[in-house]
């Protein structure tokens, strides 16, 4: 390996006098987190809105993740995922779990309180309940792309009266990507 592909993405840092690789293209806490959202988002079987969530710690621990689906138990090839069905008992919306409700319920700690959301989409009015009720104290969303609907508007009403702070998120990265056949098993890094 020549100095130059030893030093791709990398720079080198002076430690005691020896020269030591630094790595500068890693993703920063939100990236990670944010990302993690969207990971979550591909398990979704909704057909139109896969939506993730990702509850973090003031240590920056994970202690919840979760996406849009149906009730455990409620097959999810068998309740519907239509939208606009005559009936509201024949569409998704009576039945589908929403993914903030599912990383909170999906915890691995004791409470989530004083912790942050990560959400692809700014929570509905009863996520912002559920949200409020756990004690998280901030949410970070991507699209607000429902930001004329009522059920928006009144989770910003209840996030403005209990002080949870809500803030969009503009990712640094235009793509985050895992390609599996460009890993190099034999080191576990991008091949060359
Ligand atoms: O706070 C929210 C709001 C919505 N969702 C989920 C619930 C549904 O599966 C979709 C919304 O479907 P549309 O087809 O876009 O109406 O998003 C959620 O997880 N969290
Ligand atoms: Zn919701």
């Amino acid at each position: 390996m020549d100095l130059a592909e030893m030093t791709a993405n990398m720079s080198l840092q002076n430690v005691n006098g020896k020269l030591q690789k630094k790595r500068e293209d890693y993703i920063d806490w939100r990236e990670y987190f944010m990302a993690m959202a969207f990971l979550a988002a591909k398990r979704s079987k909704d057909p139109s809105s896969q939506v993730g969530a990702c509850v973090v710690n003031k240590e920056n621990k994970i202690v919840g993740i979760g996406y849009n689906g149906m009730p455990l138990g409620c097959d999810d090839e068998v309740f519907p995922w239509g939208k606009n069905t005559p009936s509201p008992l024949d569409s998704k919306y009576l039945y589908v779990c929403h993914a903030e409700m599912n990383a909170i319920l999906n915890k691995n700690a004791a409470d989530v309180k004083d912790c942050s959301i990560y959400v692809g989409l700014f929570p509905c009015n009863e996520c912002a309940k559920i949200i409020i009720q756990s004690g998280i104290k901030e949410v970070i969303y991507l699209s607000d792309k429902h930001a004329h609907k009522p059920e928006t508007v009144a989770s910003k009403r209840m996030f403005d009266a209990v002080g949870v702070k809500y803030w969009q998120f503009t990712p640094k990265n235009e793509k985050i990507e895992i390609n599996f056949s460009d890993i190099d098993w034999n080191n576990m890094s991008p091949r060359k």
